[in-house]
């Protein structure tokens, strides 16, 4: 048991798949797993074990924004002895050609956060993704005719901005689309030498103003789950 996650040792997979709301965490594991069981209730941050073609898998929800999900990378990583992380995330849009429930590989995240600034002084670290993750996400995508985009994302730390014009700026310089953990999830998944990759589904756009009902995004994100499913079970 470790300070937010209430597991006995053991109940964890070496691979698990982060959403930031703990109830697409539920809806994952049980539409996705075989024999799913709830291992966290603390905090209401849902996590579940199961297995997915006979691989064990878990599902954790980590909050919204890299101060809540930094806790849960650290304590599974350093307490639970994880080894893949696998971020499936909402995101908004900041390019025309990237669409509602369009799929996006974070292959870098841009971030507004200082959490790094204090570690490289004067200098900027770059997180990026696992590659080898990231080769399996695009196989299975491409094998499968999932289109996806991939690139750069920003890890922001407000979800409501003051200057609504802001994100053309980064769009300009081709970030794709905005969320809130994966700028951490790669720094800390680097310090720790262990895998991370985020997968993304676009529920907002900065560009055209559309956004998904909050059920939306708990419950309907499926090719982004299978393409994460495929590319933790594949050896
Ligand atoms: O859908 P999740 O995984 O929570 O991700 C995005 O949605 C939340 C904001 O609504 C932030 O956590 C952002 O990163
Ligand atoms: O616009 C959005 C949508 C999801 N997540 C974000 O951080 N921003």
């Amino acid at each position: 048991m470790s300070t937010h996650i209430e597991a006995k040792p053991g109940e964890i997979a070496e691979t698990v798949l982060m959403p930031g709301d703990p109830l697409r965490a539920k809806w994952i594991a049980e539409t996705f797993l075989e024999n799913p069981v709830c291992y966290n209730r603390v905090r209401g941050m849902l996590g579940y074990t199961g297995t997915y073609k006979g691989k064990k898998v878990s599902v954790q929800g980590s909050g919204m924004g890299m101060p809540s999900a930094m806790i849960y990378f650290h304590e599974l990583i350093n307490e639970y002895g994880v080894k893949n992380i696998i971020r499936v995330g909402s995101a908004g849009s900041y390019q025309e050609d990237v669409k509602l429930n369009d799929v996006v590989l974070a292959m870098a995240a841009s971030t507004t956060s200082g959490m790094n600034n204090s570690r490289f002084i004067n200098s900027d670290y770059s997180p990026t993704a696992d590659f080898d993750l990231f080769i399996k996400a695009v196989n299975y995508a491409q094998n499968n005719n999932i289109p996806i985009k991939a690139g750069n994302v920003l890890s922001s730390d407000e979800f409501y901005n003051d200057d609504p014009e802001e994100y053309k700026l980064w769009a300009q310089y081709g970030v794709l689309c905005v969320e809130m953990e994966t700028a951490g999830l790669y720094t800390i998944a680097a310090k720790y030498n262990i895998r991370a990759l985020t997968i993304l589904t676009i529920s907002d756009s900065l560009v055209t103003e559309e956004k998904l009902s909050a059920h939306a995004r708990e419950t309907t994100f499926k090719d982004m789950v299978k393409i994460a499913l495929a590319a933790a079970s594949m050896p």
